[in-house]
This record gives C-alpha cells, structure tokens and sequence, in this order.
C-alpha cells in the first residue's frame, strides 16, 4: 500500500487525478470484483442486454481489444463452463481479438497483436476466419489522446473508417457492426454511410461510459449485403 502512495506522489497531477477517479468509480471497483480487466466490459454488457449482440456460434472480431476485458465478457457469455484462462477451441465459435497492444489469454479467444489499420494485420484476421463470414464486427479502438478534441475526433473517425471498410468486406449478411467514436463534425456523415449499409442504426452512450468522455457508439444491425460480395 505504501509503494501505492509512494507512486501517486511522483505522479504528475493529470495522473494522480486519474488515479483518484479511478479509485471513486464504482465500474472500476466492480470490474475488480468480478475480475474484469478493464470497465469497459459494463459497456459492451449493457449493450448486449439491450441488442442482445453476443450469442453462441458466433465468428466476432474485437477490434481494439486490450487488455481484454470485452472478451472476457463474450468469452464468459459464450463459454459459461470454461473459467480458466486458456486459449481452447469450444464450439462453432470463433473469437478473435486485435490490438497494437498484447492480451494475455483468454478461454476460446485468438489473439492478434499488431496495427488494425496495416493489410498485413487484417491479412492476420483472414488466415484465421479461413473464408468464414463474420457475426459481429467490435470496434472499441482508440487512438492516443493528443488532448486537442478536434485531432483526437479526426483519429478516432479514421479507426472507425477503416473498421467499417473492413466489415464491409467480412460480415455476413445480417451481421451486426458496434463502433465506437469521438463525438465531433464528421459524426454525422459517418452516420450517414452507415445508414446506407446497415438496416438499423442507434446511436447509445452507456451508463458506464464516463459523463466527460465524448465517446459513443454506434450499434449498426442487420447488414445489407449481397453474401457474394467483398471475401470469397
Ligand atoms: C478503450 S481500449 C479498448 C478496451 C477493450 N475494449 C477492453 O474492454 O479491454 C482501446 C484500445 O484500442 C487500441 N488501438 C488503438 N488504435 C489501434 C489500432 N490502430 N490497431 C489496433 N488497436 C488499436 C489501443 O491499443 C487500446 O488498447
């Protein structure tokens, strides 16, 4: 505990009110107790109570995973029996999980690290879709925060581009795409793309997504598109 202290008081402020808030929210203390990695796992959960997204014998890509607290979610949902931590085949499911950042395993969960943005990652998710098409497309990337709102959107919007380019190319017809965004400008013409693509848009902004972040997320169901198109 004291090592704790000892670090806040070398911390910058901007950290140690981070650190402050972190201790304060009450995510963060049941994302504790019930051994999820991160707080983010009441967002993709709640979502998911509402459009019920993660369902057994499902192909899903999580894109933007780490530290894997999403697929811990969908990993728990799918895999109920399965509490360890272990990287097993269960099922006709198929998880996978990208980030430019490592994952430590999870039961039924393949991991990729490297840039969603670069072919040869995406290359990656094709070798082991292995012609399969995509359920649920998960985008919860982020892109490193410059603290300037307007660079930070413009970022964000560009992750969200290129996952939709993606689902595009992957999701089955029906499928299901959840983006998150930077609220700002060019929302609405994304909004619009995926309005030409997607049955149904919603636009949601959970519970435990924190008040001052402008994050929020767009959940597009029922994809319109010939199953002959895009993967072969
Ligand atoms: C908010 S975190 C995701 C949290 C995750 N959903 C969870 O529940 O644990 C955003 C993640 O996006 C990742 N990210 C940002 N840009 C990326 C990129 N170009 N390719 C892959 N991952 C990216 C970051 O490394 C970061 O781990």
């Amino acid at each position: 505990m004291f090592k704790y202290y000892q670090q806040c008081y070398y911390t910058t402020t901007s950290s140690k009110r981070w650190i402050a808030r972190q201790i304060r929210d009450k995510y963060v203390k049941k994302a504790a107790q019930d051994n999820f990695r991160a707080r983010s796992a009441y967002k993709l959960q709640e979502l998911d109570n509402k459009y019920n997204l993660i369902t057994p014998n499902s192909v899903i890509v999580d894109c933007g995973a780490s530290p894997g607290s999403w697929c811990q979610y969908i990993s728990r949902k799918i895999f109920p029996s399965k509490n360890v931590d272990v990287d097993v085949n269960v099922d006709n499911s198929l998880i996978i999980a990208v980030d430019l950042l490592p994952i430590d395993p999870i039961t039924g969960v393949k991991i990729i690290q490297g840039d969603f943005t670069e072919l040869v990652t995406q290359q990656k998710i094709f070798d082991l879709l292995n012609k399969r098409h995509v359920d649920v497309i998960l985008n919860d990337m982020a892109p490193n925060f410059t603290g300037n709102h307007f660079v930070d959107h413009v970022r964000s919007m560009e992750l969200c581009e290129c996952s939709l380019t993606f689902a595009e190319l992957v999701l089955k017809p029906g499928g299901t795409f959840l983006c998150k965004f930077l609220m700002g400008e060019s929302e609405s013409e994304f909004r619009n793309k995926l309005k030409s693509k997607f049955k149904k848009i919603r636009y949601e902004k959970p519970h435990s997504s924190r008040n001052k972040s402008t994050e929020g997320y767009f959940v597009c169901l029922e994809f319109n598109k010939n199953v002959t198109d895009g993967m072969t």
